[in-house]
């Protein structure tokens, strides 16, 4: 099939425009008149028509009517400038006047396709997004993710505390801004806090504000997230991370509905909803002694658990599609397809890093692809949970896991946190989560 109609009488401009359109890498199919083109071709397989104005018979915007979605690109003898309005209001894309510069040729030709190209891409991405999905943005049709959706709906509206269950990057954010969505708290806002990515010492005044001079350094007094999501709901990420005296703290307020800012000894009145996730065994760390038996309690009330990325069947395929759609979307570039063999190594890669590393998966695979298929060689899936450490390359017989364990021990009681996750070119979150994978929690060390 041909990308581009020329419908123009004289011959020699035909001949040089199609001559011109095929240097550039186009495919080119050539009418003399509308009738000829509507007699000759579909026109809506086309992607771009160019169409003189003055043509026997019928004029070159009587096309317009013709071709459905495909632009068309009026050619006009006179730069007359009303004729060019005319085509214009009659729906043509844009004009070009005759003789042409070929480079503007080109150029309008380009951008028009490129337009073109991204317009379908929405059309097709804003099809995917309507389609059925129980809870917008959550895809899934799994009996395990159906499962999920039937909770969302079922929770959200009745204003409990939530417990959301899962690995990393299950999506237990996105579950828990579903909840918020559809509760009576919409309006309000939702605050969402990370306790893995705050430090210990400065948790409680981060969640619980302080008042001036509560500790050194405290040099006005601050109100923490907790009252700032007064009214609508609070999202605790790794609940499991919160020390024992700020879950003492938060108890309260769930009990009590009041908050006590750090340094204060008085309470104030605080409604807050609170959704909180973990991908740890709380029940286990309640028998550890590091999480409090009576804040379990009230967290266990409902739970939904996010199924791992592995155990989704078919859904790993048509996230990959979508979330590919979404990823080129975002990076401008056209769409994109899977090959069949890059979708076998999907289904069988175990993906410990849930749907977000799939995203970044597909991400590379975008930017590194030069065509517009996602190959099997593009998707290096033995080592894609792992970040390469910028400061030095892991010599020849260690694994990344163990050089990453190897220079977390040789370094953590000399580093912050901070530094040590600059040094392996990592986030301090995604330090946190692979100390939790690899077995090496932080010591509650001085540093960070
Ligand atoms: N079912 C899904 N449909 C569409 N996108 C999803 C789905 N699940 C997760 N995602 C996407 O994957 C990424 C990770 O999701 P999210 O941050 O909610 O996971 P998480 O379980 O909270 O991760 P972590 O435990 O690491 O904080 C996000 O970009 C999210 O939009």
């Amino acid at each position: 099939m041909k990308q581009i109609l020329i419908v123009e009488d004289e011959a020699i401009i035909r001949t040089a425009l199609r001559r011109l359109l095929e240097r550039h890498g186009h495919s080119v199919s050539e009418a003399g008149s509308v009738g000829e083109a509507v007699a000759n071709f579909t026109l809506g397989d086309f992607q771009l028509i160019i169409a003189d104005l003055r043509l026997p018979g019928a004029p070159g915007t009587d096309i317009i009517d013709r071709c459905g979605e495909v632009p068309v690109l009026i050619m006009t003898s006179y730069a007359s400038v009303r004729s060019a309005v005319d085509s214009m209001k009659m729906g043509a894309v844009d004009y070009i006047a005759k003789p042409f510069d070929h480079d503007d040729m080109v150029m309008t030709v380009q951008r028009i396709l490129k337009q073109r190209n991204l317009a379908l891409h929405n059309e097709v991405l804003k099809s995917e997004l309507s389609r059925a999905y129980p809870i917008e943005g959550i895809i899934g049709t799994c009996p395990a993710m159906q499962e999920v959706f039937a909770r969302i709906q079922k929770v959200a509206p009745a204003d409990t505390t939530v417990l959301i269950l899962g690995e990393s990057g299950t999506g237990k954010e996105l579950v828990a801004r579903a909840v918020h969505e559809h509760s009576a708290r919409r309006n309000a806002p939702i605050i969402t806090v990370n306790c893995a990515a705050i430090p210990e010492g400065l948790i409680e005044s981060e969640l619980f504000g302080h008042e001036k001079g509560a500790f050194t350094g405290a040099v006005e007094s601050h109100r923490g997230l907790v009252e700032a999501a007064d009214g609508g709901t609070l999202f605790l990420d790794e609940i499991g991370e919160l020390p024992l005296e700020a879950q003492a703290r938060l108890l309260r307020v769930l009990q009590e509905g009041e908050i006590r800012r750090v340094g204060s000894t008085q309470s104030r009145k605080a409604n807050i909803r609170l959704v909180a996730a973990t991908h740890r065994n709380l029940q286990k760390r309640v028998n550890d002694g590091r999480f409090r038996n009576d804040l379990y309690f009230r967290l266990h009330v409902m739970e939904i658990a996010l199924p791992p990325l592995r155990d989704r069947g078919d859904d790993i395929e048509e996230l990959a599609r979508v979330l590919l759609d979404k990823t080129c979307h975002r990076l401008n570039r056209p769409p994109m397809q899977i090959s069949a063999e890059a979708v076998e190594r999907i289904r069988r890669y175990p993906w410990p890093g849930n749907v977000r590393e799939l995203e970044n998966v597909l991400e590379r695979a975008v930017i590194l692809s030069e065509g517009d298929t996602v190959s099997a060689d593009l998707l290096p899936l033995e080592c894609a949970a792992t970040t390469v450490p910028t400061e030095a390359a892991p010599p020849d017989n260690l694994s990344l896991d163990e050089y990453f364990v190897r220079f977390v021990r040789e370094h953590e009681m000399q580093m912050t946190e901070t530094e040590l996750a600059k040094q392996l070119g990592v986030s301090r979150k995604t330090l946190w989560e692979r100390r939790q994978k690899l077995g090496i929690p932080r010591k509650r060390s001085p540093v960070s």
